[in-house]
């Protein structure tokens, strides 16, 4: 511990004990707009939680409570995320046509970031440990992403797959997360000059398939959440040196600061974050492919798509996607071609509608959590109490439309349910509602 402090001293000699304050301060805590559901300036005007713009993104704001329980964040409007982290994806400069790989992806702070940009693009959001894969899929359902694939293998498997196929590559490694000491109190015990370099020798292994993945043009962000200068700017000079046809590219953002002095580093290029500058901390470098090849991922071919789904679909909503998928019994969409993932294990490719079950049409949550739900025909608007004994799994006796419906709170929707005209049941799944001794955040 005593060598984590020299070494931040060394960094920075004349701020250390500003440095050495902050480790006793509260941390910082965000949201961030999921501007795919709410345009920000309706956000501001209808979310009274909100404590000033962080500095690192547009879309950005400070919080000093805890807001996982407010019906908004069932609804997928906003994504939880400390600040400093919102900075990596501005930095990517997505395009809404974009092809796009996050390859350390869970729990999914930045890969929502990106999903919220695209249109017509494509997001490979991949994430090597099973466990936060389940977690990322259920936040990117949440906030009602489609074109959008989840896959779970090493980054390695996925690069060898698809070479030169990505406009943008975002490598937001694992590392040794000193920015995240207060978070995780683990992390300070487990500190290790030793864990810094195993850290650094994984970083420049997944950086190596990122590279492959990328296509001649495409620019690759490379970021961490630790302070050590091996894992960052040290890490961009051995990549640097063994790819001259990467560049390193200014960001051309003024967040935070520029990278520590490095020999073989023009440091003005990358962007540091430390507590000083209003966020816990992260280090962003931006690189460009000036040579190699553009491919294409593989394309699924157009499918038929079975009645009953169809006739559901129709009866639901005022438009119909233009691409759908079968796996199994399970029905997905998109507004784009569905990708041929050959092996990779991909969990999850498109909106998932729901299954096909004994000759009828069962709809899937993360159906009515998508962000076309401005087309949806059948939704009614719960009060927040109504809201509040739905989200405990209660039915509630209230006259709505016959069949499957929407349940909102103020508009937005954040589950639903099965009506016979008089009575909602409630259909939001299991592990998604909160428990007896929970509440929902908000008036009473
Ligand atoms: C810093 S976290 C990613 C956070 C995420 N980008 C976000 O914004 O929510 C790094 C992720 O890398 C994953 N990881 C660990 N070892 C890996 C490896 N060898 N290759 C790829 N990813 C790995 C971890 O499971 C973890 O989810």
């Amino acid at each position: 511990m005593d060598l984590f402090l020299k070494r931040i001293q060394s960094y920075i000699p004349d701020e250390f004990d500003a440095f050495k304050e902050t480790l006793n301060q509260k941390m910082y805590q965000g949201l961030r707009v999921n501007t795919s559901k709410i345009s920000k300036d309706k956000f501001i005007r209808i979310f009274k939680d909100i404590e000033g713009q962080t500095p690192f993104c547009e879309n950005g704001f400070y919080i000093s409570k805890s807001l996982g329980n407010h019906p908004f964040h069932m609804s997928g409007l906003y994504y939880l995320q400390e600040p400093s982290a919102m900075s990596v994806v501005e930095c990517l400069d997505i395009k809404e046509e974009d092809v796009v790989l996050d390859l350390c992806a869970a729990p999914g702070g930045k890969s929502s970031q990106i999903a919220a940009r695209l249109k017509n693009g494509f997001l490979v959001s991949n994430e090597i440990d099973a466990k936060r894969c389940k977690i990322l899929l259920s936040n990117m359902e949440r906030m009602g992403f489609m074109n959008v694939a989840i896959t779970n293998v090493k980054p390695e498997t996925l690069c060898s797959a698809f070479p030169s196929c990505f406009d943008k590559v975002l490598v937001d490694a694992p590392c040794s997360g000193e920015g995240m000491m207060k978070k995780h109190s683990m992390a300070y015990q487990e500190w290790s000059y030793e864990n810094i370099l195993y850290c650094q020798k994984r970083q420049l292994d997944i950086l190596e398939q990122a590279y492959k993945a990328l296509r001649k043009d495409g620019i690759l962000v490379y970021s961490t959440c630790t302070y050590a200068k091996e894992e960052n700017e040290e890490v961009i000079v051995s990549f640097l040196k063994k790819h001259k046809d990467m560049q390193l590219i200014d960001i051309e953002r003024n967040f935070g600061r520029s990278g520590l002095k490095t020999d073989g580093l023009d440091e003005k290029k990358v962007r540091r974050i430390f507590p000083m500058d209003h966020g816990e901390g992260h280090f962003v470098a931006k690189l460009k492919k000036i040579e190699g090849d553009i491919k294409y991922l593989p394309i699924l071919k157009k499918e038929k798509i079975d009645p009953l789904a169809q006739k559901f679909l129709k009866e639901q909503l005022n438009w119909l996607y233009p691409y759908m998928h079968t796996v199994s019994n399970s029905i997905f969409c998109m507004n784009r071609e569905f990708v041929d993932f050959k092996k990779v294990k991909c969990i999850r490719q498109g909106l998932y509608c729901g299954d096909i079950i004994k000759k009828r049409f069962e709809p899937s949550h993360a159906f009515y959590m998508n962000n076309d739900l401005e087309n949806i025909k059948h939704k009614i608007n719960l009060d927040f109490e109504q809201a509040n004994q739905f989200i405990h799994g209660l039915s509630l006796d209230l006259k709505c439309d016959k069949g499957y419906v929407a349940t909102c709170f103020e508009g937005y929707p954040f589950g639903f349910g099965k009506s016979d005209g008089n009575v909602i049941k409630n259909k939001i799944p299991k592990g998604l509602r909160l428990m007896e001794g929970q509440s929902l955040y908000g008036k009473k």
